[in-house]
């Protein structure tokens, strides 16, 4: 297991602190350690007061976890005063710590201070500079920054400002901000925006550590920190949007949503998680540039199973079971079948349509239409690692499911094809070759795609194509693959 550790205060109330950090990493499946730097008591209403640790013991607990188990990341909250941050500081320094996610804790949602004002400049002075990133709300990032932010320019300044202290990256989140949820990170070089939805909630307690939390989590996980934020920022829109009124104040956010649903009571499967692709998804279809989907009416009687053997033969790449007609008994026993053919061919297995039935057979992945589930809550239904394909026949399309979590694009009809009676007029190579320019992830060309026309949709920019009639109804199967990728290698 990925381990994190947080360095932070308890909430006796179990919405923020070091209690936030550790659902937050129970949900992101990482093994969560606290340091506890002080004890809070507070409820949703408020913080009646707190207790600092001495700072000596806080660097004996950091000591003894980091020499024994040792952490893929750290976060801090709140650190008190600047005894604690020095401590804090020295020994990150001393264990040589690299992913360490510093959430700059001043004031509670309740407007409670939670460290001392002259403790600000050991932040700046001491921890700041170790950071891998710097997490602050607006109000915080004031304090930092000492400019007023008040709009889209001021958090520019003030993210530049925060950077001068030296940390590699500044996030600042305009959570407080009116209008949409935008946070911006800034990197030394760019400013980029992560948007979501506001939710309308006074259940906010404890959102800038559960954030924090699911941060440092995804850089143990070994995400680089511009595909942590979203996903970090998901999961916390996923709390707000669950969260249920505990107490009469700011309750808390719901870190556990992904698991259990309190509509239905029901125990939600992992994969149910808030969860993105991994960038790995993507990778797993480099080189394979025939993409074959089967047809049993186009197949002349030879059973699909059979079908599938012979263009693996021919060395197809990926293998897509599309039947339409079939009942689910069929689909996942053929399917189950597909899957160890493909496995045994270092060939991937994606079915068509079926969410349920490719979580059945542990497919490789699975392939949606534009009427098919979104591709956001198809992405958190089969998890980060399950390749996701979408058909898009626009440019619009193309982007909007790669921002939502494509893998792959599927492009088509690029020309005219009988064998899918809805698939509307041909694209053509013009629109492929500009989808494939907006997108940054694998575009497979469809619809019509022969051996005479494949080399036209390769040039066009497609990283492959994928055909259904021009190998599933070939008289040899075999053959037909293996002329077609020998045409798309460049062979005549
Ligand atoms: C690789 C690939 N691209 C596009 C499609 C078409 O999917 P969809 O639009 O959902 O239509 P149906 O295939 O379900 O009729 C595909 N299957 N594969
Ligand atoms: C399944 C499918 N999807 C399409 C799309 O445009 O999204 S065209 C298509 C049919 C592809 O079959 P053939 O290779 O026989 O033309
Ligand atoms: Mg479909």
């Amino acid at each position: 297991m990925k381990k994190v550790l947080t360095i932070a205060g308890s909430d006796s109330g179990g919405g923020a602190g070091i209690q936030a950090d550790l659902k937050t990493f129970s949900a992101f499946g990482v093994y969560g350690m606290s340091v506890i730097t002080a004890v809070t008591s507070q409820n949703t209403l408020g913080v009646s007061g707190f207790r600092a640790m001495p700072a000596e013991f806080v660097g004996q607990q950091m000591s003894d976890v980091l020499s024994d188990i040792g952490a893929d990341a750290t976060k801090t909250g709140m650190l008190a005063n600047a005894d604690i941050i020095c401590e804090v500081a020295e020994k990150i320094r001393e264990f040589k710590h690299e992913n360490l996610v510093v959430d700059p804790v001043m004031v509670a949602t309740s407007g409670d201070r939670l460290m001392e004002p002259e403790a600000e400049k050991a932040l700046k002075d001491k921890l700041l500079p170790l950071a891998l990133v710097v997490t602050p709300n607006i109000a915080e990032a004031e304090v930092l920054s000492g400019i007023r932010i008040a709009n889209r320019e001021d958090v520019e300044k003030a993210a530049q400002i925060i950077y001068g202290w030296g940390p590699k990256g500044v996030i600042i989140k305009g959570g407080h901000l009116s209008g949409e949820a935008i946070d911006y990170y800034y990197d030394g070089k760019e400013i980029y925006e992560y948007r979501s939805p506001r939710v309308d909630t006074k259940n906010t307690h404890g959102t800038g550590c559960t954030f924090s939390a699911a941060l440092a989590a995804c850089l143990a996980l070994g995400m680089p920190l511009k595909k942590a934020i979203p996903i970090a920022k998901d999961y916390l829109y996923l709390a707000l949007l669950n969260a249920d009124s505990l107490g009469a104040g700011h309750g808390p956010t719901n870190h556990l949503a992904g698991y259990f649903d309190h509509s239905t009571k029901a125990i939600r499967p992992a994969k149910g998680l808030p969860a993105a692709k991994t960038e790995n998804n993507s990778r797993k279809l480099t080189g394979r540039k025939l993409y074959v989907i089967t047809g049993q009416e186009f197949a002349k009687g030879r059973p699909v199973t059979e079908v599938v053997s012979q263009a693996l033969a021919g060395g197809a790449g990926i293998i897509q079971l599309r039947e339409k007609k079939w009942t689910t008994r069929q689909l996942v026993e053929v399917g189950r079948e597909l899957q160890r053919l493909a496995r045994e061919n270092n060939a991937l297995f994606i079915v068509n349509d079926r969410i349920d039935v490719a979580l059945a057979v542990d497919a490789d992945g699975v392939h949606l239409g534009q009427d098919d589930m979104p591709v956001r809550m198809a992405r958190r239904v089969i998890g980060p690692d399950m390749i996701l394909g979408i058909s898009a026949e626009t440019v619009e399309e193309a982007l909007t499911a790669e921002k939502e979590g494509a893998d792959y694009i599927g492009f088509g009809p690029v020309f005219h094809t009988d064998t899918k009676p809805d698939a509307g007029t041909a694209r053509g190579l013009e629109l492929l070759a500009q989808v494939k320019k907006a997108v940054s992830i694998p575009v497979y060309g469809i619809g019509g795609i022969k051996l005479d026309n494949a080399a036209e949709v390769l040039s066009a920019g497609a990283d492959g194509v994928a055909v259904i009639t021009a190998v599933v109804g070939a008289d040899d199967i075999t053959l037909a693959a293996q002329k077609f990728i020998h045409i798309m290698e460049g062979g005549r």
